[in-house]
């Protein structure tokens, strides 16, 4: 530890601040197709540890950071957020975690949040879990929500609809370019949902072994 052949292993390993060897499950969907429902089961049942990029948002809302009024500006027009507050807040959050697997939930949002995390913490995902659900039904579950969001009105809600449509599922087609998403029919029963990601995580850890 600490000498100039370690540093420069590390160097070339990847980045300093990456020492760890993680894996990262993207978790995409529109709003409401149940992304922070469906996550705590995989956890449950997976060993993950769940980021989602609203709630850390919202805990920085919430922290009284210098970035908190523009946060909150951005969520109540359902904007997304410059990618260098989130890749922060999620590199953070990796790095105090002991876990090394990570399912990163409601993120990326768009073109420039896929390459700011790409760029800074050179991590490529195991597989995007796409849960694909009918507008009508999302809204259903939004205006149903009862967390006190202040996005989670009929507004906000057709905003985050249309952010959704042309800038989060452009990434969805990124990857799927890639043969890397693995989409879910969400518009079930919540258990019935889960029967169909648990088999996206057991054939993926079968092929690992
Ligand atoms: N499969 C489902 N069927 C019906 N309601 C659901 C289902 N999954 C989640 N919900 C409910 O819909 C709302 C939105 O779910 P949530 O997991 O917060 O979605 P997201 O994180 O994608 O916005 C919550 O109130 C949740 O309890
Ligand atoms: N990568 C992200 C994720 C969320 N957000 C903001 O946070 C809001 C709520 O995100 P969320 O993932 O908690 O919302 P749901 O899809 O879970 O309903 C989004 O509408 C954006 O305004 C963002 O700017 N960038
Ligand atoms: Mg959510």
């Amino acid at each position: 530890m600490g000498s100039i052949i370690d540093t420069l292993r590390k160097k070339v390993n990847g980045s300093l601040s990456n020492e760890k060897k993680v894996t990262v499950v993207f978790v995409l969907g529109g709003p409401g197709s149940g992304k922070g429902t469906q996550c705590a089961k995989i956890v449950q049942n997976f060993g993950y540890t769940h980021l989602s990029a609203g709630d850390l948002l919202r805990a920085e809302i919430k922290s009284g950071s210098e970035n908190g009024t523009m946060i909150q500006n951005m969520i109540k027009e359902g904007k997304i957020v410059p990618s260098e507050v989130t890749v922060k807040l999620l590199q953070r959050a990796m790095q105090e975690s002991d876990n090394n697997k990570f399912l990163i939930d409601g993120f990326p949002r768009n073109e420039e949040n896929r390459a700011a995390f790409e760029e800074v913490t050179k991590i490529v995902p195991e597989f995007v879990l796409f849960f694909d659900c009918p507008e009508d039904e999302m809204e259903k579950r939004l205006l149903n929500r009862n967390q006190g969001r202040d996005d989670d009105n009929i507004d906000t809600i057709r905003k985050r609809f249309k952010v959704f449509l042309e800038s989060s599922l452009p990434v969805v087609d990124y990857y799927s370019s890639k043969g890397r998403v693995r989409k879910i029919d969400a518009g079930k029963p919540a258990e019935e949902v889960f029967e169909a990601v648990k088999a996206v995580f057991t054939s993926t850890n079968e092929k690992a072994a």
